[in-house]
């Protein structure tokens, strides 16, 4: 099948060879993914005996995923995986996909579902972990829904960090990593997509009693004292 999307790309104008290409690329990974059966649930797949302990942790550009991830993982001995980072690897190691990636995360877009989900699959079952801080991740409810059907997996709690505009704006601009999407024009495009295809994830797993909402104005250190009892809650409840 890709050979036959791969041939009818001469044919075609530039503009709808773009579109194509995407559509190729989707369609590429789309099958590779259904060529896998995963035959056990979400307790046996990854795990070795033990039930994953998923967090998915949501929230705008530049609201502080990464940094309060970091202070998770010191304090409560979770796995992070940033699903942005996982998919800047993919550039940097020139991996198949490295270049549509690329595009993508320039024009603040969604990366097809299917390669992120691969790739946090792969670190959650080659990890020796069972608790896991998934970062950025699920993007869209396509994202929710293709991360359940390929891992057959939910998470236990969302974090959402809720934080205004002009504030994410500002860290953003201000982070100095020399990331490709940390400019003006990248930003506005990431703070729409955020509001049109993640916020209605936040909502779905607020409906669902999975939501934990978080101030994300304050210093950092503030900010994890409403994230602390979350976790604390829970391994209390696992002991
Ligand atoms: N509470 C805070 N107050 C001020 N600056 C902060 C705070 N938390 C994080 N920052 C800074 O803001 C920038 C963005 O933070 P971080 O990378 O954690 O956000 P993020 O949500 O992971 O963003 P992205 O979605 O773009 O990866 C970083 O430079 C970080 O040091
Ligand atoms: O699940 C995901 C996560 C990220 N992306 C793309 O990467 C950039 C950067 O993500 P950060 O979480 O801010 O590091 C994001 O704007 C998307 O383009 C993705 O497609 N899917
Ligand atoms: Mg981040």
């Amino acid at each position: 099948m890709w050979k036959r999307v791969a041939s009818l790309s001469p044919l075609i104008s530039s503009k709808r060879s773009s579109t194509l290409n995407q559509a190729a690329y989707t369609f590429k990974l789309f099958e590779s993914f259904t060529t896998e059966t995963p035959t056990q649930g979400n307790d046996g797949m990854f795990f070795k005996g033990k039930t994953p302990f998923i967090t998915f942790v949501l929230g705008g550009p530049g609201s502080g995923k990464g940094t309060q991830c970091e202070k998770i993982v010191e304090n409560f001995g979770f796995t992070h995986l940033s699903a942005g980072d996982l998919l800047r690897r993919e550039i940097t190691s020139n991996t198949e996909y490295g270049a549509e990636i690329l595009d993508t995360i320039k024009e603040g877009k969604i990366v097809p579902s299917e390669v992120t989900v691969k790739l946090i699959r792969k670190e959650m079952e080659s990890s020796d972990n069972y608790k896991f801080l998934i970062d950025g991740f699920p993007r869209s409810e396509e994202n929710r829904i293709a991360f359940e059907r390929i891992t057959e997996a939910e998470p236990d709690i969302v974090l959402f960090f809720d934080c205004p505009e002009e504030e994410m704006v500002k860290r953003v601009l201000n982070r100095n990593q020399g990331r490709v999407d940390d400019n003006i024009d990248t930003i506005r495009k990431r703070l729409k997509i955020f509001e049109s295809l993640n916020l209605p994830v936040v909502n779905y797993y607020s409906k669902r009693g999975k939501l934990y909402k978080i101030n994300a104005v304050g210093t950092a250190d503030e900010i994890f004292e409403q994230v602390r009892p979350v976790f604390a809650a829970h391994e209390e409840l696992s002991t």
